[in-house]
């Protein structure tokens, strides 16, 4: 449905997007994930034919739509964008919003397709408000149904989140998600916020500074990062120190782990390496002989999320997620064990 090969995006002479490719499919929902001026709303303006490529190639339905001669018009590319600020019209109705794209409908068409629409997103009654009459979410469904309205082939959806408060985030989020597979509507959303990029979509890309650096699901970002950024920016952990021992094994504060037979090809004897330790990969253990301090701690309902220092080298920290009935106070002492589902390691 789309695909990015090997993409630059510059304004003036600055390149803010360097090399980057990636494909979604039909029906697919893709996400950019990154900080602040990464280049990720870069990347969706090329792609809605705002901004010009200036290398690589962007294709839609196997058509090129942009390279470095061609550029077809936004008009011409069959893509609807939703924005942050849902830029509804003041002036006209929900209705009328939504079926303000529909001009070569009857008006029959027309009423069938708003009201269609507006039960969809889950506000059948509002078809006669003004938009100021509504919140934030229902004007953010609202700016999701006109986008729908013209069946476009792939859907863009710019930080939609962003002036929602938290909660409904994440709700509206899975809820435009089940409206878009309703739909069959293939989409690209862009956001900085990871929980939105997991309710949301199938594929997620991370970026750090115009480069992509990963594209893949949400399991594999956390559990298989390609590297130290990927690792941090995704869920929480921390990297603690190994060495290569017997040439199959990594040895650790906290025990010796196998290598898998590709990080054996990839590190030799004494190599020293960073292990990825997840807050679920540290298991509380009163049997265990590894001891650790507790430096912080946050109820998170179910559990709690302990800062630890171990105990013979407090430089050397990791997170515990612990059943909430394992109530610990600062400085206390606990007994800890790694539980390693995958090694994940990076060179130090
Ligand atoms: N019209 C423009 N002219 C010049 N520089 C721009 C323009 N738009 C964006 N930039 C710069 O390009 C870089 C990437 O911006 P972009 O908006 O694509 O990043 P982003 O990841 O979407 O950031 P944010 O999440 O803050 O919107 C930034 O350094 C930004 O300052």
């Amino acid at each position: 449905m789309l695909s990015l090969h090997n993409i630059n995006v510059a304004y003036d002479t600055k390149t803010v997007v360097n090399g980057v490719s990636f494909s979604i499919s039909a029906g697919e929902i893709g996400c950019l994930l990154g900080p602040s001026g990464c280049g990720k709303t870069s990347i969706l303006r090329a792609i809605a034919g705002f901004e010009p490529v200036t290398q690589g190639n962007i294709q839609l339905r196997g058509a090129e739509v942009a390279s470095e001669q061609i550029h077809i018009a936004p008009d011409k590319r069959k893509v609807a964008v939703v924005f942050q600020d849902f830029a509804l019209f003041p002036h006209l109705n929900v209705a009328q919003n939504i079926g303000f794209g529909l001009l070569n409908s009857t008006s029959q068409e027309r009423v069938r397709r708003v009201d269609e629409l507006l039960t969809l997103v889950g506000l059948p009654d509002i078809s006669a408000r003004y938009t100021h009459s509504l919140s934030g979410g229902q004007q953010q469904r609202v700016a999701l149904a006109r986008a729908l309205a013209v069946k476009p082939d792939l859907l863009l959806l710019d930080e939609p989140f962003s002036s929602l408060d938290a909660e409904l985030r994440e709700d509206l989020a899975q809820d435009i998600r089940r409206i878009l597979k309703h739909e069959g509507t293939s989409a690209l959303l862009v956001t900085h916020d990871q929980h939105e990029a997991f309710a949301m979509a199938d594929t997620i890309g991370v970026m750090q500074d115009g480069q992509l650096l990963q594209w893949a699901t949400a399991y594999q970002l956390y559990h298989r990062p390609v590297d130290k950024f990927v690792a941090s920016f995704i869920g929480q952990g921390t990297l603690l120190h190994a060495k290569v021992v017997d040439g199959r094994h990594i040895s650790t504060k906290l025990g010796v782990f196998a290598l898998t037979d590709e990080q054996t090809r990839l590190f030799s004897e004494s190599h020293t390496l960073d292990v990825l330790v997840r807050p679920d990969d540290i298991i509380h253990d009163d049997s265990s002989p590894n001891v650790a301090m507790v430096l912080s701690r946050a109820f998170k309902g179910a559990h709690i999320l302990y800062e630890l220092a171990l105990n013979d080298d407090p430089s050397a920290k990791v997170l515990c997620l612990a059943p909430s009935h394992h109530d610990h106070a600062l400085g206390e002492h606990i007994g800890i064990r790694l539980d390693l589902k995958h090694l994940v390691v990076f060179n130090a």
